[in-house]
């Protein structure tokens, strides 16, 4: 597959990077208006430009990393060369139905909402579609699950998808921030600390993901009656640990729905 990625920052590049890396049989042309920054890109294969239509009638999917409001900008510079083909919107907030009125209804559209974990392999991508574009959709979710997973979800759930797998690599890195420094203060150099913290989280997550079972179910194996752990984690709570998550996330959803 050809694939087109207008937009290079932080999520384009890690989508394209993704792409050179974990699913090789797609070639990818990245833009954005100053190269200079992305020109290494080119050492794994991806194409480089400042033209939005450069090699853009070759591609098989034009995927958008753009901000909201550079949407419009760039779908007036776009659309009149790219008769029919899929658009892959990685836009926060931008609804199917949004883009589907601003491309005149000529296009096949489907929201996707990756991480920049896609530059290793471990995004946790959800992707939406209009029913009438399931099989222009269908190589876009393949695409994606190579680079992690790629559940594909109700639209009405995509700005929570947004919170959740996409600002949720913030807060998760928060943790082992916040890790790092209690690491600092009880006897470790910072960058040990980083490394037992990360790991930590590492493991942990992997646990989850094989073992498929509730979080509170592995909690329980490690908190030792009277032990150290559930004191910590009790003292956590009564400061508002999980609280204060909850409501971060209520509050970035809200900050998405305007
Ligand atoms: N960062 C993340 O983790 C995630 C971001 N998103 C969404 O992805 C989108 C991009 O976010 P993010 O990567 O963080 O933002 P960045 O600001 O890092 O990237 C946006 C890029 O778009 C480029 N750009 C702006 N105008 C144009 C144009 N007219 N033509 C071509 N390129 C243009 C900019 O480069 P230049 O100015 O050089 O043109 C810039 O590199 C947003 O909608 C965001 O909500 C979604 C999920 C995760
Ligand atoms: O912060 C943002 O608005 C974007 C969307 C999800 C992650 N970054």
């Amino acid at each position: 597959m050809k694939v087109h990625i207008i937009g290079g920052g932080n999520l384009g590049v890690s989508i394209a990077l993704g792409i050179a890396k974990f699913s090789k049989s797609n070639q990818v042309t990245v833009t954005r208006r100053n190269t200079a920054s992305i020109q290494y890109l080119s050492e794994y294969g991806i194409t480089v430009s400042s033209d939005n239509k450069h090699n853009i009638q070759e591609a098989d999917v034009v995927i958008l990393t753009i901000k909201p409001y550079q949407v419009d900008i760039v779908l007036a510079e776009i659309l009149p060369v790219i008769q029919g083909k899929t658009i892959a919107s990685a836009v926060s907030g931008l609804s199917l139905d949004m883009l589907q009125e601003k491309t005149n209804n000529e296009y096949p559209v489907i929201r996707i909402m990756p991480n920049i974990a896609a530059q290793f392999g471990e995004s946790a991508t959800c992707i939406s579609f209009p029913e009438k574009d399931r099989e222009k959709a269908l190589p876009i979710v393949d695409l994606f699950q190579d680079l992690g997973t790629a559940p594909v979800i109700d639209e009405k759930l995509m700005d929570a998808a947004t919170v959740l797998g996409a600002c949720g690599t913030a807060y998760a890195l928060r943790y082992i921030r916040a890790s790092m420094q209690a690491g600092i203060e009880i006897g470790f150099d910072s960058q040990t600390a980083l490394a037992i913290a990360a790991q930590t989280v590492k493991g942990a997550a992997k646990m989850l993901l094989e073992e498929k079972v509730h979080p509170e179910q592995l909690i329980d194996r490690v908190t030792t009656p009277q032990g150290c752990t559930i004191v910590g984690l009790n003292e956590m709570e009564h400061n508002g640990f999980s609280s204060s998550l909850i409501k971060g996330i209520k509050t970035s959803l809200k900050q998405i729905k305007g």
